[in-house]
């Protein structure tokens, strides 16, 4: 008899699924498990308003397989225009987060905010009317080396956002190194963090020892092994800060094996069969549950899953590559062997 897990289903608070035909992949990936998935907003152009992010919707719902009750969680990108009324439109029509792109920090980030000082009277709205602030946490500071530019954000725009706005619901997402872990255990109650699978099970080695490895490259970038360590004691602590996100992010495999590849790592066709491997190898399977399942709802306001999945040992090849609107994407492992497979 094969070792099995069974946890309440669980939901996945960071997820790109792009648009258009690419729907096509990404949705029946996402929806094969998770209940929810926190849609980003980061199309070109971005989800910018309650009309845009409906629309956004239901091209979604339309890619969804038949049976599925998968269901996306719509976000709003914020810009430096975004206004107190584009909020409460968007929370009328059920937006549950806006998400703060430093402009130029990340994949199709041109549109985000410049300076967020300028946004606090929008997120005093966003307080008001219960809608979580989602950031993606890194200075786009030019002299700022790459390695450090998660933990200058903290220091430079986030303790004093957090010190500004503490009835704001903030997720620090794909969290990148201690600095952020421990941040994040030393903030006020409204304050959390998403983890991905890829941030538990690689370090900066894995990218770039012995080669140049770019479907390892993401943002924020791979850390050195203490992060990774530091991460893997957050997500397997227990505490209700941390729970999952798996920053899937698929880019076409010419866009990723290029002489200038974009960031971004795609997960979600084995996402929680690869944290399982995480906390298995920290000896914590036991603590999979409430961060892939429980914390999640619990910090967002919205009521946990009922029914269950169930997991079993089993080993798996991973396709070299996985069709998406007529281009291949590689993922993450891809041609590897996993070691858990979600039981039919
Ligand atoms: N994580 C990434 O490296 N890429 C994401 C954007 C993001 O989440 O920062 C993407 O949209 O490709
Ligand atoms: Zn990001
Ligand atoms: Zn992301």
């Amino acid at each position: 008899m094969a070792q099995t897990l069974t946890i309440t289903r669980p939901d996945d608070w960071h997820i790109h699924l792009r648009d258009g035909d690419q729907l096509a992949t990404t949705v029946p990936d996402a929806a094969r498990y998770f209940a929810r998935a926190i849609i980003m907003p980061n199309l070109v152009p971005p989800v910018m308003n309650a009309e845009q992010a409906l629309a956004y919707k239901s091209r979604i719902m339309a890619n969804r397989p038949a049976g599925s009750q998968f269901e996306p969680l719509m976000v709003l990108y914020l810009t430096d225009n975004t206004s107190a009324d584009d909020i409460r439109t968007a929370r009328a029509a059920g937006v549950v987060a806006a998400k703060l792109y430093p402009a130029g920090a990340t994949t199709n980030s041109a549109s985000g905010v410049t300076d967020i000082t300028r946004l606090y009277p929008v997120l005093e709205v966003m307080a008001e009317v219960g809608m979580l602030l989602l950031v993606h946490g890194e200075v786009t500071d030019s002299s700022i080396d790459i390695f450090d530019r998660e933990k200058a954000f903290i220091d430079r725009t986030l303790l004093p956002l957090r010190a500004a706005m503490p009835s704001l619901k903030i997720v620090l997402e794909h969290i990148t190194t201690a600095d952020a872990a421990q941040f994040v255990t030393g903030a006020c109650d409204n304050t959390a963090a998403t983890i991905t699978a890829h941030h538990l099970l690689y370090n900066r080695n894995h990218m770039l020892a012995g080669g140049i490895r770019p479907h390892y490259y993401c943002l924020p970038i791979l850390k050195r092994s203490s992060h990774q360590e530091a991460l893997i004691a957050a997500a397997t602590s227990g505490s209700a800060r941390f729970f999952l996100g798996t920053d899937s992010a698929p880019h076409a495999k010419e866009k990723k094996e290029a002489a200038c590849g974009c960031a971004g790592s795609y997960t979600a066709y084995a996402a929680i069969e690869l944290y399982a491997e995480a906390f298995e190898a920290a000896g914590a399977l036991d603590k999979l549950e409430g961060f892939a399942s429980h914390f999640g709802p619990d910090f967002y306001g919205l009521a946990r899953n009922t029914d269950t999945i169930t997991l079993e040992k089993a080993d798996w090849q991973v396709p070299d590559t996985i069709a998406m609107a007529g281009t291949q994407l590689v993922p993450l492992r891809a041609g590897e062997t996993l070691t858990w497979r979600v039981a039919r």
